[in-house]
């Protein structure tokens, strides 16, 4: 049988709390420590979030025999330094999303996993949500495919800060904050994993104060298939997700958490799919985490949709 993942988190913000209620659901982990940089901090952060210890002290934390893995939820120009010295202890990794900046930084950090004997896997959300593997299955129903439109634009009330002329992470180059790494990374991610790597890319964007991107467009071109990606952290938007092929159209609410479809084909049919799952995605990554720490499984196909996305990422950054 199967001994419990000992897992610690990195960070005290919003994305942690969800990672702890996902993690209460998953029976083969426990977060056992919360780490903060204040150690008044992560004795709070513990008490609300009722897991037993905390720490201040991330040294000590890796160094200790108690941990078998830890959760990274830190701003994004951390990440890298920060999973090395996990992986250097000898720790399984989770890494928020996106793991890194660059598939070059993602595949030292591989090469470093493997030599190390133990997992790391990008906490990319929708690629482990059974629904997106629901979606892939109606696409075959659709023909030829022509044309696809993805998109998360969500505004950011971290916006009001920057606007006001304060430094935030989320939108601050220097941490590798923006709309592009923060919120476009899930629908190149499904993009990537629904229809493999294009061949190329255009793309433009919108600067903020600051310098970060706020908002911005890519079309990703495939051979007789067009994909094109919007996401923004200062507007909203209402629109569906679709693919459309020459026998049809699928649609569907939410790139990072799809919950319902509509598959309608010109033959006159409609059907509409909704995708049970518990309200917090999370779940999946988590279970597919455990799944590889516990057989010290392949995690190759996970890197590899890593690097797709983070190669489009590059692409987009260099013509947008
Ligand atoms: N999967 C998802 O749905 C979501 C994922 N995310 C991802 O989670 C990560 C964190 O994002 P977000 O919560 O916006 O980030 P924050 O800027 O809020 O920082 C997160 C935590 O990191 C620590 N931290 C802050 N600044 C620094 C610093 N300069 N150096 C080291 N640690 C720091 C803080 O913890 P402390 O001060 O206690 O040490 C803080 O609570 C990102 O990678 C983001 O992409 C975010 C939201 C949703
Ligand atoms: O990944 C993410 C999804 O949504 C959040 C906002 O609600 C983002 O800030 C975040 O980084």
């Amino acid at each position: 049988m199967a001994t419990m993942i000992r897992i610690a988190t990195i960070g005290t913000s919003t994305i942690t709390r969800s990672f702890i209620d996902a993690a209460a659901s998953v029976p083969e982990v426990a977060v056992t420590t919360v780490f903060s940089r204040d150690a008044q901090r992560s004795a709070e952060f513990a008490s609300e979030t009722g897991v037993a210890g905390s720490s201040s002290d991330l040294d000590q934390l890796l160094a200790s025999s108690d941990i078998d893995a830890v959760y990274i939820a830190s701003p994004n120009g951390i990440h890298g330094a920060q999973t090395l010295e996990v992986i250097e202890a000898g720790k399984h990794v989770l890494v928020e999303k996106p793991a890194v900046p660059t598939a070059a930084e993602f595949g030292r950090l591989v090469d470093a996993a493997s030599g190390a004997g133990v997992i790391l896997l990008e906490a990319m959300r929708n690629c482990y949500d059974p629904a997106l593997f629901e979606l892939a299955e109606l696409i075959p129903d659709l023909g030829v495919l022509r044309r696809a439109s993805l998109a998360y634009c969500q505004r950011s009330a971290r916006y009001d800060k920057v606007l006001a002329g304060e430094r935030v992470n989320i939108f601050d180059p220097a941490m590798a904050g923006g709309a592009l790494l923060d919120l476009g990374v899930y629908p190149i991610a499904a993009m990537v994993r629904l229809f493999g790597d294009p061949s190329r890319v255009f793309a433009a964007s919108v600067s903020i104060p600051g310098g970060a991107d706020g908002a911005g467009v890519a079309l990703a071109v495939y051979d007789g298939f067009v994909v094109d990606l919007s996401y923004s952290k200062i507007t909203a938007s209402d629109r569906v997700n679709e693919i459309q092929g020459e026998l049809g159209t699928l649609t569907f609410d939410h790139v990072a958490e799809p919950r319902s479809a509509r598959l309608s084909l010109l033959d006159g049919t409609v059907t509409d799919h909704v995708f049970d799952g518990p309200r917090n995605n999370m779940v999946h990554e988590i279970r597919r985490f455990a799944d590889l720490v516990d057989s010290l499984g392949d995690a190759s196909p996970d890197h590899a949709r890593t690097l797709a996305t983070m190669r489009v990422v590059e692409l987009i950054q260099a013509v947008g």
